[in-house]
């Protein structure tokens, strides 16, 4: 029942290897930390693990089945900037229910007004544009989030929000919960353990 990232190898054409025959297991529920220096390659990992880069070498399973490329995909990333997650010229209702609902329960635990629902993206700060990242997220199907410097603009009291939101859901859907940060206080509050990528 775990996310399986087996032997993955990368590099951007004409690149240098960014990392080779890399392992990574996160079961259901884990959260798990992910950390190295600026450019070692933790983005472009999240990417392959999200299906939205293809790995040169190696495999990601979830269940033991190859990542499916069709349908609802069971790995939802969500970025650092918001703004070029979300489609300018579309409603913020359009934009968080474009894969499923949220009920108001889950919007009023990450802090969404509903006043803001009739708004577009750039009537919003970044802080409650990724509030709405993260709900279109968390559909039931989203077995695996990856979450990529997902709250490193945000305020402290805003991030803590939304991570006590993730750490309940990881807990009652068995939602595994792949990390990335430079802030070891983050990590070490949250995360059950730390995978450290070398430069
Ligand atoms: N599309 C691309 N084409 C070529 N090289 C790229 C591309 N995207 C990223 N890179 C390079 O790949 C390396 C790894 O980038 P990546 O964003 O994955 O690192 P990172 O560990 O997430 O960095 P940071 O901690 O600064 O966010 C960098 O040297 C970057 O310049």
């Amino acid at each position: 029942m775990q996310l399986n990232a087996t032997n993955i190898s990368f590099r951007y054409p004409s690149g240098p290897w960014l990392f080779q025959e890399m392992n990574l297991v996160i079961h259901p529920g884990e959260i798990v930390g992910l950390t190295g220096p600026s450019g070692c390659g933790k983005t472009t990992f999240c990417k392959i693990i999200a299906g939205y880069e293809q790995a040169v070498e190696g495999k990601i399973f979830i269940d033991d089945q190859p990542l499916r490329r069709s349908g609802y995909n069971p790995v939802q990333l969500v970025f650092q900037h918001p703004e070029k997650a979300v489609n300018p010229r579309w409603t913020m209702k359009r934009i968080v229910t474009e894969g499923w609902t949220p009920d108001r329960e889950l919007l009023d635990l990450l802090g969404i007004q509903q006043e803001w629902l009739t708004r577009r993206p750039n009537e919003l700060s970044g802080g409650e544009l990724q509030r709405f990242c993260v709900a279109r997220a968390l559909a039931p199907g989203t077995r695996y989030l990856i979450a990529d410097e997902m709250t490193a603009m945000l305020d402290a009291i805003t991030q803590a929000q939304i991570w006590h939101v993730l750490q309940n859901i990881a807990r009652e859907r068995k939602m595994g919960i792949l990390v990335v940060s430079h802030e070891k206080s983050l990590i070490q509050r949250i995360c059950h353990r730390v995978v450290e990528m070398k430069a």
